[in-house]
């Protein structure tokens, strides 16, 4: 059992009359890296500004670290490395000086400076002016700031937006192994969806700022959404579409001249052409398909799935 790093309960947030945040039930396990993903204006970049203490703790309880941020903000915040999109650098000044004047804020040892440059892999531009660094490096940069403390968790959000490719990657792989080899448990919003596919053990679908998935990417794969899409086309559909309905088949939306339907493995495509040939009619295409991190989130999102009991069996617990 994990116990979590980050619990909301009840969340709710309003501007004024608008009401952003709706019984927000956030769940991030320890050693994760959870991707938090979900439209424009769906509520991710409020729950960040909360739980860094950027705006008030509203209706509902957070808990970071396993303490209320209400009462514990500031310990929270010590043990907590954050990156709101662009890092705030001194253009005129190099990546080591940027870094002391935030040592000395954050009161950590000297060494420490020499050990995040070699983390986020900027010894060699430690001296040069940031105003000389590359988007991607600045970035970095701003990672290595975060990491002074040497905090337990990262909230970072959009860290990769305006970076090229290449840019993307080096920061993709700074977290894996900020992850894997220094333990960090690390939160990030993004809208590349290839990325948080890539890198992402667990992750939340929110819009409207309610919860619309929870759990890990392997379970969106393989369990409630069953993310395998078997393709059909007969010598009539209609009929095809009819007779698996009312054998309990899951037809699911479809453009062009094509069925779609959900199946779990193999045995069941057998089963389906099996079934259609006996009632007469001619399979002329079997197809299977296998969603990605992008189609789920537009079928979860414009709500193609339903958006109850999308979440996973709880398999942790509080720290
Ligand atoms: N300071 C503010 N005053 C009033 N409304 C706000 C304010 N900040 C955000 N909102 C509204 O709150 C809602 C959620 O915005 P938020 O920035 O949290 O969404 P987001 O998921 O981060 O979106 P994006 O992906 O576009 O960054 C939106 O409807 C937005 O217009």
């Amino acid at each position: 059992m994990k116990p979590f790093i980050i619990e909301t309960h009840g969340l709710n947030y309003s501007f004024g009359k608008r009401q952003v945040l709706q019984n927000l039930e956030l769940r991030v396990p320890q050693g994760a890296i959870f991707g938090f993903l979900g439209p424009n204006g769906a509520g991710k970049s409020t729950t960040i500004r909360i739980l860094l203490g950027l705006l008030p703790v509203p209706k509902g309880q957070v808990l970071v670290h396993g303490q209320d941020l209400k009462e514990n903000r500031i310990d929270i915040l010590r043990r907590t490395g954050s990156l709101i999109e662009m890092p705030t650098l001194y253009r005129h000044l190099s990546g080591h000086d940027n870094l002391e004047m935030h040592r000395r804020m954050v009161q950590a040892p000297k060494a420490r400076i020499a050990e995040v440059l070699q983390i986020v892999g900027l010894t060699q531009d430690a001296h040069r002016k940031t105003k000389e660094y590359s988007l991607g490096m600045s970035q970095r940069l701003g990672i290595a700031l975060a990491l002074m403390a040497d905090p337990e968790l990262l909230i970072l959000d959009e860290p990769t937006n305006g970076l090229d490719p290449s840019g993307i990657r080096e920061v993709r792989e700074l977290l894996v192994r900020l992850n894997r080899d220094f333990g960090k448990t690390i939160f990030l919003s993004s809208h590349l969806l290839s990325e948080i596919e890539k890198c992402a053990t667990e992750l939340a679908i929110i819009d409207k700022g309610g919860m619309l998935y929870q759990g890990s990417l392997q379970h969106l794969y393989e369990g409630t959404f069953q993310s395998n899409v078997l393709q059909l086309e007969t010598s009539n559909n209609a009929i095809a579409h009819k007779l698996l309905e009312d054998h309990q088949y899951q037809l699911l939306p479809q453009e062009d001249d094509v069925l779609a339907v959900q199946v779990q493995d193999k045995q069941q495509v057998a089963r389906i052409n099996r079934f259609l040939v006996v009632n007469g009619l001619e399979v002329f295409r079997l197809s299977t398909h296998t969603y990605n991190l992008e189609e789920l989130f537009l079928n979860i999102t414009k709500g193609d799935v339903a958006a109850t009991a999308i979440q996973e069996p709880v398999l942790f617990e509080r720290l």
